[in-house]
């Protein structure tokens, strides 16, 4: 799949969803031209199953605030499926992911997304980084609520990979909360051990 020329410009534009579960559409999303992928870029196929088949996930490793379980304020995000392109997972919002009282704190919100969004990336089969992430938040979340996460790649572009995706309240077809759209930068293995500090 080529993607389109026109949709490398401007703040607010039409994004076209390769991989989106609702199939390939034109819709409004968070896209900037900084998270589209440019003319040229290489698109993943419809159908075609991930590079990586993967989870990033790994039982020896809890201490993602993410994913893992040894953070007691964590999201402990669960992927709950992976259809080749695409990522489903969830999490509940509990009392200590609280913004304004009762409702869920957009910064953790964001750190969801970051979360499905490079979980995908993760599968393309490199060593990817967030090096921007957009959102909207659409809809407050309440404590108690179910998200439910969907990410895709739109295009990846030399070490660039554009990821997008959207968090839902309750129900895979529930409310739109949450939408972002993220420029996963490729790097080396060293990205991830010379700036530690023990
Ligand atoms: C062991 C691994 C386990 C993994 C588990 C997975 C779990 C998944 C779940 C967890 C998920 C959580 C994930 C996390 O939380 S990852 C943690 C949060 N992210 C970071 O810490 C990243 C920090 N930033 C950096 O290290 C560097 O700045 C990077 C590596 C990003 C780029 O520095 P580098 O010196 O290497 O490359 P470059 O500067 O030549 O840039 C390269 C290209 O990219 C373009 N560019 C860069 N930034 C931006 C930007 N902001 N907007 C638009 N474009 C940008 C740039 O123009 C250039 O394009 P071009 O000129 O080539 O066209």
């Amino acid at each position: 799949m080529t993607i389109p020329s026109d949709r490398v410009s401007g703040e607010d534009l039409e994004v076209w969803a390769s991989a989106a579960p609702d199939g390939p559409v034109r819709r409004r999303g968070p896209a900037s031209s900084r998270t589209t992928p440019p003319a040229g870029a290489a698109a993943p196929a419809a159908g075609a199953p991930f590079p990586r088949a993967s989870s990033p996930a790994r039982d020896d490793y809890q201490g993602c605030f993410g994913c893992g379980g040894d953070s007691p304020s964590g999201l402990r995000i669960v992927e709950t499926r992976v259809d080749g392109t695409s990522v489903e997972a969830e999490f509940a919002v509990r009392d200590v992911h609280q913004g304004a009282p009762g409702l869920a704190h957009g910064g953790l919100l964001a750190t969801a997304m970051d979360e499905v969004l490079g979980s995908v990336a993760w599968r393309l089969g490199g060593r990817y980084v967030t090096g921007r992430l957009e959102t909207d938040f659409l809809a407050p979340v309440p404590v108690g609520a179910t998200v439910r996460l969907r990410a895709w790649c739109n295009g990846v572009h030399g070490r660039k990979a554009y990821v997008e995706g959207e968090g839902r309240i309750g129900a895979p077809d529930g409310p739109v909360a949450v939408r972002a759209a993220a420029l996963f930068v490729e790097v080396p293995e060293e990205h991830f051990t010379k700036e530690r500090l023990n």
